[in-house]
Parts: structure tokens; C-alpha cells; sequence
């Protein structure tokens, strides 16, 4: 059963005043302190003030003060609090508090999925953002999945979006210094680094989606009963990819990847799926970027390109054979190394339409 629907009233709102643009205070001044006031919703302001302010703050906050937990920023400054929930020894219970975010990054990912899952036609920038207001007025609460995630050295930490390496990792990162320019950050980019295009070796395997099994919603999960050591083998269920030549690697659980990039047409905020994409070696330059463009449309399924495969999993492990590299989780830069993950449907909370 789904966990019943209730309108937030006490509201913690922590915002991050460098994240995007660097305005993210004065958005929420200029468009959201009218819209709160007016549904009455009583709220406390929290500007974060560095890296991990906000994990510990929700590590050690008396959460039964609060009806949930709002981050207006880009999306890792979610993941700190997602973290910071799941590191409490109560985490079974705080990682119910419901979740909601405000578009103040460039890349704003999950705030353009929710808009998206509200069935509402696409928006950017000020009307996103005010959309994503209206839905944390509304307060409607849902399930959110989460990924578990293993780094070599024994680490454990939890995903609401992604996973990526090889191409769409590397330009996530090296675009942060364009980021004064908003969302058209990854087109310039992916423009940068479609120039010095490689392919990266790897092992990639991942455990299948059983068709037409519906996900179990478990609201305490147990460990990561998916995964074997990182160390073993992958078990025979799973499916070993072929070749180990990739261009790009993105494992992604919410519809988009940033706001005019709609990765996963069919994706739901609780849908138990991690989609798999993966570009194998050989692509052209001019077909890579035909399937980023397309993807402003969600068409690049569509494009036939022979090179693109696309999986629905539950379990994946990838192993990086190139030396040098990057990571991310969520759009932020983890160790680089073997990694693996495993989904855990609905086990977080989230405010969407
Ligand atoms: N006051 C602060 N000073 C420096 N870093 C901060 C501050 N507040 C938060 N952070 C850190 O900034 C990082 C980036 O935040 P976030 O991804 O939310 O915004 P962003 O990078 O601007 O968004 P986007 O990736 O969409 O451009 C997070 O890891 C967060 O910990």
C-alpha cells in the first residue's frame, strides 16, 4: 500500500545561495515567500552555508519537528540530505519525511521529472520553478525509489537519479565551470566534449527487469540482497554486456537528466526500474549528438542508432578498465573504481503532483 497522501505544514527549506546561477535566494524571495504565505504553509529558511552543511544538519535534526524537508537548489544538495537521512541510526523512519525540491541549480533534474510526472506541458527556469512551488503548496505525497550504490572502497550511499560514467559524467563535471550560462550548460559541453570523444573500457553486467513483474513496495528494505561482494562474481541471472568498449555508461531512475533532457520517456518517480542506457564504442561524432539533441524530445529511442541500448534492471555492476575516468552519483563525483548498485523501489517519500 501506498503510504497515505497528507499536506506538509511545518516545512524546513534549505537553500543553497551559490548553487546554479548563484540567485537562488532571491528566486525563492521574488516567487516563492508570496505563493507560501498565501497557502498558509509555515516554513523555516535554512541558507546553507558549504559542502555538507546540509547532511549534517539532517542528521542530527528532531525530525518529529518537521513535516518535510524542501532543498532549492541543483540536485546535489538533495543527495546530501538523502544521505545525511540514511546515515541517522533511525533512517528507517526519517527517510519517510517527505522530500521536496525547488529548482535553483542548472541542471535541476528531478524538479523538471516531478513537473514532468504532473503531466503538465515542458517548462524552464522561472515557470519550472513555479510549478514545482505550486506542487509543494498542493502537497501531495508519493513514493520515491532509491539506489543503493557500492564504491570499492566499501562505501554505501543512496541515489534518487543517477549513475554515469564515460561520456555524460564527463560532461557533467567539466560543463560546472559554464555554469553561470543556466541549463545550456550541457550543450556547450557536450559541444567541448564531443571534440575529444573516447571510448572507455569496461565490464558492465546488470541483473534484468522480469517482464511484467510488479515491483515490491517494502517500506524497510532489507540489506542489498541483489548484490554479492564486489569482489565475487556476478551471479548467473545476470547478464554480462559483450563488448567493453563504451562511449557512455548512465543508469538513471527518474524521467530526466536535466531540464531540456528527457532521458526516460516512461519513467515514474517509484517505478522499481533502474533504465540502463549505454553507448558502444565506434559511434560517430554526428550520431552522438544527434541522440543528445533528440533526447530535448525524448526521441532518442527512436533515432534507430545501432549503437544505443537501452535496459530496465534492478541490479547492475560496472568495472572500469580505463585507468582515468569519472564517476557520478546524482550528478556528483565519486570514486572511481568498480562500483554497484541495486534498486530499492519506494523507499523514500517525495511532494509531487
Ligand atoms: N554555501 C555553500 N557553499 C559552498 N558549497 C555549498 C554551499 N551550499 C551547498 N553547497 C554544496 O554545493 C554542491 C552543489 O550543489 P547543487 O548540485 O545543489 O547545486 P548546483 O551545483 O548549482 O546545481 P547544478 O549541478 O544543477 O548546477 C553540493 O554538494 C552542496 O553541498
Amino acid at each position: 500500500p501506498r503510504p497515505p497522501v497528507r499536506r506538509p505544514c511545518r516545512v524546513m527549506i534549505l537553500v543553497n545561495p551559490l548553487s546554479g546561477r548563484g540567485q537562488a535566494l532571491q528566486l525563492f524571495t521574488g516567487h516563492l515567500q508570496g505563493m507560501l504565505t498565501e497557502a498558509a504553509i509555515p516554513y523555516t529558511l535554512v541558507i546553507t552555508e558549504h559542502q555538507n552543511h546540509a547532511r549534517e544538519l539532517v542528521k542530527k535534526a528532531d525530525l518529529s519537528q518537521w513535516d518535510a524537508l524542501v532543498i532549492m537548489s541543483g540536485d546535489g544538495l538533495l543527495f546530501e540530505v538523502i544521505n545525511g537521512l540514511m546515515e541517522r541510526d533511525d533512517w528507517q523512519e526519517a527517510i519517510q519525511t517527505p522530500l521536496g525540491i525547488l529548482p535553483g541549480g542548472s541542471g535541476n533534474a528531478l524538479a523538471a521529472s516531478v513537473h514532468h510526472y504532473s503531466q503538465s506541458p515542458p517548462a524552464w527556469n522561472e515557470e519550472l520553478l513555479l510549478s514545482c512551488g505550486f506542487m509543494l503548496c498542493k502537497g501531495l505525497v508519493g513514493s520515491l525509489d532509491l539506489v543503493s550504490i557500492h564504491l570499492a572502497s566499501k562505501q554505501r550511499i543512496f541515489s534518487f537519479l543517477s549513475l554515469a560514467w564515460g561520456f555524460v559524467a564527463d560532461v557533467d563535471i567539466e560543463s560546472e565551470k559554464y555554469r553561470h550560462v543556466g541549463a545550456i550548460r550541457f550543450l556547450m559541453g557536450t559541444l567541448v566534449r564531443l571534440a575529444t570523444l573516447r571510448v572507455y573500457q569496461g565490464r558492465l553486467a546488470y541483473l534484468p527487469l522480469i517482464p511484467n513483474s510488479s515491483p515490491t513496495h517494502k517500506p524497510h528494505p532489507p540489506p542489498d540482497s541483489l548484490l554479492p561482494g564486489l569482489d565475487q562474481p556476478v551471479p548467473e541471472s545476470w547478464t554480462v554486456v559483450k563488448t567493453e568498449d563504451f562511449v557512455l555508461v548512465l543508469a538513471i531512475y527518474q524521467s530526466h537528466l536535466a531540464e531540456d533532457l528527457w532521458a526516460v520517456p516512461g519513467a515514474a518517480a517509484d517505478d522499481g526500474i533502474i533504465h540502463l542506457f549505454y553507448v558502444t564504442g565506434g559511434i560517430s561524432r554526428p550520431a552522438l549528438l544527434r541522440l543528445f539533441l533528440a533526447m530535448e524530445k525524448g526521441a532518442h529511442l527512436a533515432c534507430g542508432c545501432p549503437h544505443l541500448v537501452y535496459e530496465k534492471v534492478r541490479a547492475l555492476r560496472l568495472e572500469p578498465i580505463s585507468r582515468q575516468g569519472v564517476i557520478t552519483v546524482d550528478g556528483e563525483t565519486v570514486e572511481y573504481g568498480p562500483v554497484q548498485a541495486q534498486i530499492h523501489p519506494g523507499l523514500a517519500r517525495l511532494i509531487y503532483g
